[in-house]
């Protein structure tokens, strides 16, 4: 079998091609350059990256390739991101970057000649009844299905994750043992593209500074001021600069620029119970037989499912609705739903609004 192991110079993607080599195999190693080389400030830590890279693949004797990606990458995660900013939405770039680059122009750049394409994901996949699944991984605080939920069909049926079946502790052994270069690497954060800058610096470069009210949900009392909404998220508690908190940010005016806030850790206007997807993407097909199903979903990347039920309204928007209290439901990111066990990820949508 012919593979193509996608490798970043962190310890995972170092583990899975070791593990690839020991069951025998000898994956082609590429590197993607995602940072802008010309743009002071917003460049990822790629030179050590790839000079970690490259030494794993000279260690097991594989062939390694650096594919530029970057004006994909900005044309399009970048170009997502700060668009759905700009509305007053919550972007999830890593969702975006594993749909549209590391599996969608890698593979018509570099991918195509190749049966599978390996990743150092901590995801897995299943064959069932002749299709595959994406499925969860063994270490559920590490499971990362909520980045992939974006993929389509013949992505997931291309993918191996050879990681899915282990715990990080596991992975990070492994690496020490067999002294791979990356080994004592500390784990990367998040986006890529915010490797080195904070994220409030990069809106603030695209969308530049727009003071407005910050208002007690409640009472209508300005309790203080903002510097855009767009630096903002639905659910936000840090960074707000109120005294007396903790105040939550529980809704936003983007046409007057206003910040909603309400008090206290119970503030029920943080919580909901019920919200809406449009255009959900099934990965492989949709399970649902009956009119109500029950699931799992996260809205953000946690370590913990919640339960609830999903089905589709009659204009086609799926509704997920639970039991427990939702924290910080807010429109952009994705609603991605498992089945009921938590195994499989069936797929995912953008939020579009809290059911009040
Ligand atoms: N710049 C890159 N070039 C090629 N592949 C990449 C790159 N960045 C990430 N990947 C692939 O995507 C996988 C997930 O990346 P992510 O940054 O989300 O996780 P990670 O746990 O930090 O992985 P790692 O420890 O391998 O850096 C990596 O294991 C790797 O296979």
């Amino acid at each position: 079998m012919n593979i193509a192991a996608l490798i970043s110079g962190g310890v995972d993607s170092a583990v899975a091609v070791h593990l690839l080599c020991e069951q025998g195999y000898k994956p082609d190693l590429f590197y993607i350059k995602i940072g802008m080389d010309t743009d002071d400030g917003l460049t990822c830590t790629a030179e050590e990256d790839i000079e970690l890279a490259s030494a794993t693949a000279r260690k097991y004797g594989l062939s390694f390739h650096i594919v530029d990606l970057q004006q994909a990458y900005w044309d399009n995660v970048v170009a997502y991101t700060v668009d759905r900013v700009r509305r007053g939405l919550t972007p999830n770039p890593d969702v975006m970057c594993n749909k549209l680059i590391k599996f969608g122009c890698f593979d018509r750049e570099a991918g195509q000649g190749y049966d599978k394409i390996a990743t150092g994901h901590y995801a897995s996949t299943l064959d069932i009844d002749g299709y595959t699944w994406l499925a969860t991984a063994k270490d559920p605080v590490k499971d990362q299905t909520d980045f992939l939920a974006q993929i389509d069909y013949l992505q997931v049926s291309r993918l191996i994750f050879p990681l899915g079946g282990f715990l990080k502790e596991e992975v990070r052994d492994m690496a020490l043992k067999a002294s791979l270069p990356s080994a004592r690497r500390k784990d990367s954060q998040g986006i890529c593209f915010l490797g080195k800058i904070n994220y409030n610096d990069f809106i603030r470069r695209f969308l530049g500074e727009r003071p407005g009210p910050v208002v007690e949900l409640e009472t209508g009392k300005v309790i203080g001021q903002h510097r855009g909404y767009w630096f903002h998220t639905i659910g936000q508690r840090k960074g707000l600069g109120l005294g007396g908190g903790p105040w939550f940010v529980v809704d936003k005016n983007v046409e007057d620029n206003i910040i909603y806030v309400s008090h206290g850790y119970d503030t029920e206007k943080q919580f909901g119970h019920s919200f809406c997807v449009k255009d959900f993407h099934f990965i492989t097909l949709n399970p649902w037989k009956e009119q109500e199903t029950e699931i799992c979903f996260k809205i953000r990347h946690t370590d913990t499912f919640q339960t609830g039920k999903v089905c589709f309204a009659e204009d086609g928007t799926l509704q997920v609705s639970s039991e427990e209290p939702i924290q910080g439901i807010a429109p952009g990111q994705f609603g991605v739903i498992y089945d009921k066990d938590a195994r499989l990820c069936i797929g995912s949508g953008e939020i579009r609004a809290k059911i009040y």
